[in-house]
């Protein structure tokens, strides 16, 4: 019996042959992202612990994001003590504000991404790493702690489910859609403990940028991670930003599965996850008329230098709709510059949207973008939740980049076909 991708890197980093689901491993992490928020409960815990230091400083990667520019005095001592313990610990890797980015954006831009690694970070999200080909999974604080101290990590192999993807899409219908529509089939727990493994010639087909997008959702339908096979465009990718070895693994044939799912995409439309949980998701079209307060657009599902492309091209020389308030926040420094280069914020501000600097902000509820009561906002993000993007009263419905645009400019969600002339 053959094995799949997760397994091979997890049998890899723990000095086994093989790995088979369900047991219990020890395995080699080799890159540790850490954030604003989960970082600074992890410091308290080695200290409290004798002291303890990081086992291999260059194995971190910092980047505050989620409040970032600090938005008021609480965030900014998060940072600040942050800041201290990396210089103690000299982890040289420190995303500073001028070249920072959401965390699951900056990293495989940067380069710290490479097919077949192991790669934690105190962030759900953190699946959006498998896109490349690595074992990518979020943890809480205390095993971010463990892991800094050693460099190790326990985890139990989880099962994979494979799905296959296949068909053409149709005009105006992107990866978020298909993820929205897998998360709607299997529910938010339909992935519970597994590893959702993404194939079929939709996926190869994808840009890594939208594989990211696919596997950064993994999380909502309950999953330890996605992943994907790494091809030639995987590669391309990579080594146009590192220069660091790495080894490529890939699944088995007869690798063994707990479910196969076959998913043709061919009648797909743009979906939208209505409030207040992702797997709400419905076909733009059965969603009735649903006016919008504000349109945001940005975060580490649709952030992305492709995604602010796709959202121009459905508002390029049109107005936000009046009433609407449309926020487009650029998921890193480098998509910020490349976006302005391209002329895509003189387009959205030219369209009456506003344009902030990374940051997560209001993708939690954090701030630049805060809902009030009864507001309704239509979102590239990922989750819906109740309260989400501000007061419990609020609604958040879930869209790719190209349905948010289009709503904007609407006034109401609407197919982001309607506007189109090519
Ligand atoms: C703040 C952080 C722990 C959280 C997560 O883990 O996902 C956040 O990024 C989110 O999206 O809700
Ligand atoms: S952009 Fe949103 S989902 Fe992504 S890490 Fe930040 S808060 Fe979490």
């Amino acid at each position: 019996m053959g094995s799949t991708i997760t397994e091979k890197i997890l049998a890899a980093h723990s000095g086994r042959e093989t790995v088979r689901p369900g047991e219990l491993i020890n395995a080699e992490i080799d890159v540790i992202m850490c954030h604003d928020v989960t970082t600074t409960p992890a410091i308290d815990l080695l200290k409290a612990h004798g002291n303890l230091h990081v086992a291999y400083p260059e194995r971190v990667v910092i980047m505050p994001d989620h409040f970032v520019p600090n938005k008021d005095i609480k965030s900014a001592e998060m940072v600040a003590k942050i800041r201290r313990w990396a210089k103690e610990e000299k982890i040289e890797k420190f995303y500073e504000i001028g070249r920072h980015g959401v965390c699951h954006a900056l990293l495989p831009e940067q380069g710290h991404v490479r097919p077949g690694t192991t790669i934690i970070c105190g962030d759900s999200h953190t699946s959006t790493h498998g896109a490349l080909g690595a074992f990518a999974t979020g943890i809480g604080s205390t095993d971010l702690a463990a892991a800094l101290a050693t460099g190790e990590l326990w985890f139990k192999v989880p099962e994979t489910i494979l799905f296959k993807i296949n068909g053409t899409l149709q005009k105006g219908v992107f990866a978020k859609d298909v993820i929205l529509e897998i998360i709607r089939r299997i529910g938010v727990d339909g992935a519970l403990y597994k590893a959702m493994e993404f194939t079929g010639n939709v996926v190869e087909e994808f840009s890594v940028e939208s594989r990211m997008t696919l596997c950064n959702m993994a999380i909502e339908a309950g999953a330890k991670s996605g992943i994907i096979n790494p091809d030639d465009k995987t590669l391309d990718y990579v080594q146009s930003r590192s220069n660091e070895i790495f080894d490529v693994y890939t699944s088995d044939p007869d690798a063994e599965y707990s479910d196969v799912i076959d998913i043709d995409v061919s009648d797909l439309e743009p979906m939208v996850a209505l409030p207040h949980l992702p797997s709400n998701g419905k076909p733009v079209s059965q969603i009735g008329n649903i006016p919008i307060d504000q349109a945001w657009l940005g975060s580490c599902t649709n952030g992305r230098i492709e995604d602010l492309r796709k959202a121009a091209a459905e508002i390029k020389g049109k107005k936000v709709a009046q009433g609407v308030r449309m926020i487009v926040v650029p998921a890193t420094s480098d998509i910020w510059k490349q976006a302005n280069r391209e002329g895509l914020l003189d387009i959205f501000m030219e369209a009456g949207a506003t344009v902030s600097a990374p940051t997560c902000g209001a993708c939690l509820g954090g701030h630049m973008g805060i809902l009030a009561a009864g507001e309704r906002c239509i979102s590239s993000t990922n989750r819906n939740f109740v309260g989400r993007m501000g007061s419990p009263e609020s609604e958040v419905y879930l869209a790719s980049p190209a349905t948010v645009a289009a709503s904007a400019i609407a006034g109401k969600i609407v197919n982001p076909n309607a506007y189109r002339q090519d």
